[in-house]
């Protein structure tokens, strides 16, 4: 069977109003199922573009995407997002359990069932006792759990997110870091996550997929052999660590001052050897 997400040469031009932009040139990745996958790229580079291709929210202008082998032209069932801006992805005028509940109405449940998944996604993100408030009644960091909880309730198999924790203070963010890689190890979902901080990337990912600027390329795929079980104080202290972040950082400062990309033997093997 081939890979669960497919994006085979995928460009996109944006035209309109004398203005023609290239944001994303020719991108060719897949992602496994059960994979926690991180991309990340110089700001501008077409992330968002990528996304929402990738989603069916925008169709390419060459090239195509598969989800388990069908070509993504509308926002496909099995999919689930989380964006930056959690300010404009909640219902304010809706509790925090309807707005959780939302995307289930979609599908065909009985009430119980919704209210089941309802109970399960926000106990999974620590937020059991919020059912009844107001998204405005929580703090920014609670708000992005509720989105978290609202793509989980849903069951996606894949679940994108999109600079997820960009508007979140540091410590929030360590704390929403490891919720997401404990919930992917917990539900052994698919989850492709779209930063522009690099360390970041290397302390959630399985794998590290770096853009070139725009109009974007893939620069280079690093597998983060780092141990599974990560946290905050030891794993991003370890030697091994510093060395894909190192790797990632040069990477990123290439592809912004437009040098070619390495070869495809470093894209296969991720670090070179004589840098381990
Ligand atoms: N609707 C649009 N119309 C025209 N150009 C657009 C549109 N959306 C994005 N672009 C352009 O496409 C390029 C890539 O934008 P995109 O938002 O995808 O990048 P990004 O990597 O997500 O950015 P950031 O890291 O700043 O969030 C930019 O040059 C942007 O100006």
């Amino acid at each position: 069977m081939g890979a669960l997400l497919d994006v085979s040469g995928l460009n996109k031009v944006y035209e309109g109003a004398g203005r023609r932009v290239e944001a994303v040139r020719d991108l060719t990745f897949t992602v496994e199922a059960g994979e926690l996958v991180c991309l990340v790229g110089p700001s501008g580079c077409g992330k968002t573009t990528l996304l929402k291709c990738m989603s069916g929210l925008l169709a390419p202008t060459a090239g195509r995407v598969t989800l388990a082998g069908r070509v993504v032209n509308g926002p496909p069932p099995g999919m689930a997002f989380v964006f930056q801006e959690y300010g404009r992805s909640l219902l304010p005028w809706m509790r925090v359990g309807d707005n959780v509940e939302l995307p289930l109405r979609q599908k065909t449940l009985t009430k119980a069932r919704r209210r089941e998944l309802v109970v399960d996604a926000l106990h999974s993100v620590g937020l059991a006792d919020a059912a009844g408030a107001y998204p405005w009644q929580l703090s920014g960091g609670m708000q992005q759990r509720v989105a978290i909880a609202r793509a989980l309730a849903y069951e996606p198999d894949v679940l994108l997110m999109d600079e997820p924790f960009a508007a979140v203070d540091a410590q929030t963010r360590a704390d929403l870091e490891d919720l997401v890689r404990g919930l992917w190890r917990e539900r052994g979902m698919t989850i492709l996550f779209v930063t522009h901080d690099i360390d970041e990337a290397v302390y959630l990912g399985e794998r590290v997929i770096v853009l070139s600027g725009s109009p974007t390329v893939v620069r280079e795929e690093l597998t983060i052999d780092l141990p599974d079980g990560r946290d905050q104080l030891h794993t991003r202290v370890a030697p091994r660590f510093a060395e894909l972040r190192t790797r990632v950082y040069e990477q990123i400062q290439a592809a912004k001052r437009g040098t070619p990309a390495p070869g495809p033997v470093d894209r296969i093997e991720g670090v070179p050897q004589d840098r381990i």
